[in-house]
């Protein structure tokens, strides 16, 4: 066993080649994104609209890290430093911002911080629909909104805004969920819950069974309801434990969510997708011309003609006529991929209007 001074000596001289070989991964990364400055170039695409995050290599990157690591660091701690590393990386090419569902605190905000780090600048929004308006006015580089819970289900606020949007989505990422019950008053003192309308409805067996009077109000996010709370006396919001520190708040009970494996999953919007890994989904939405009888079901078949698995389907008012929908579904593949493209194709035979809402790599947790 070595003394202590020596141990440090090691770890100095170690930390020496760790900031030299980071800086060197760095300028290899300037590199990199000058590489995809001349690509978008010979594209004719704005240099404004350079893509720096690439979901698809960094689930590689993410891979390769695992398959070299044999510890004694943990895969899970590994990821992190290299989470950092490569946001520190996308921030040296190109300044990104992400938009989110505000203020801080919520677990929109925690989902993008998990998925792209430290460097990026996170820019908070009132609402869903404000989130998926940053990135279509070039206000944001990127967006994160929820998509679906899989206690609740699907986020119809973030369906309804996709019903027109110019954005695709580009990549997905899951957070698991842990809600909380935030008040600075005592349980048997709660007139009131605050929270967004998928915190309520996440944890309506638990409210039911321990504030069954109080008066449950939707609001626009979970860390606006702490917000709220913390205002008024007999207040309590359902939101994430971060918001205790945040926003003054006692924590009156944690992990309060019906269901157990509490998860929500996140979509990052952009301005076009990434390209096709060995393993993707496309996200398509269409409306069925109902004068044809059975056009749906004839819609839906043509993913099963091409071998392509459907994991998700919805519908949603169109705005345009009553009972009028939009149809939204989730398949397997890549839009680039010669199968996905037949199928669109056809489908688009049943349609009125078909419009691909962008590839991803799958990152659904085994
Ligand atoms: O490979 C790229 O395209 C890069 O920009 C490099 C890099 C990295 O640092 O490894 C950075 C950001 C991307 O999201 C993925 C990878």
């Amino acid at each position: 066993m070595s003394d202590l001074p020596s141990l440090r000596k090691k770890i100095d001289t170690l930390d020496t080649t760790l900031v030299n070989i980071l800086n060197e991964r760095a300028r290899v990364s300037l590199d990199i994104g000058a590489a995809k400055r001349q690509l978008d170039n010979t594209e004719g695409l704005p240099t404004t609209d350079l893509h720096v995050y690439m979901p698809g290599r960094e689930k590689e990157v993410y891979a390769k890290l695992t398959r070299l690591n044999h510890g004694p660091l943990k895969d899970d701690s590994l990821h992190a430093i290299f989470r950092e590393v490569m946001s520190a990386s996308i921030s040296l090419q190109k300044d990104v911002s992400m938009a989110y569902l505000g203020p801080p605190g919520t677990f929109s905000h925690q989902a993008a911080y998990q998925r792209l780090g430290d460097s990026v600048v996170y820019v908070p929004q009132k609402q869903i629909s404000d989130v998926v308006d940053a990135v279509e006015k070039g206000q944001t580089t990127y967006g994160i909104v929820p998509f679906e819970n899989s206690n609740f289900g699907s986020v119809v606020e973030t369906l309804d805004r996709f019903v027109k949007t110019k954005t695709r989505v580009r990549a997905e990422t899951y957070l698991t969920v842990h809600q909380c019950l935030l008040s600075n008053s005592p349980l048997d003192k709660i007139t009131k819950v605050y929270s967004h309308p998928q915190g309520l409805g996440q944890t309506q067996m638990w409210l039911a069974a321990n504030v069954p009077n109080a008066k449950r109000i939707s609001v626009k996010s979970t860390a606006e309801a702490a917000q709220q709370a913390a205002l008024e006396t007999g207040a309590a919001a359902v939101c994430s434990e971060i918001c205790a520190e945040l926003y003054g708040l006692e924590v009156t009970a944690r992990d309060i969510e019906d269901g157990a494996a509490n998860t929500t999953r996140f979509l990052i919007i952009g301005t076009s997708s990434d390209n096709a890994t060995k393993d993707d989904h496309t996200l398509i939405k269409f409306t069925v011309d109902h004068r044809q009888p059975g056009a749906l079901c004839d819609g839906l078949k043509v993913f099963k003609d091409y071998s392509l698995n459907l994991f998700k389907i919805d519908s949603r008012p169109s705005g345009l006529h009553p009972w009028h929908y939009v149809f939204f579904v989730e398949c397997s593949g890549h839009q680039q991929n010669e199968d996905v493209q037949k199928a669109v194709k056809d489908l688009d035979q049943f349609c009125l209007d078909v419009v691909v809402l962008g590839s991803f790599p799958n990152q659904r947790p085994e």
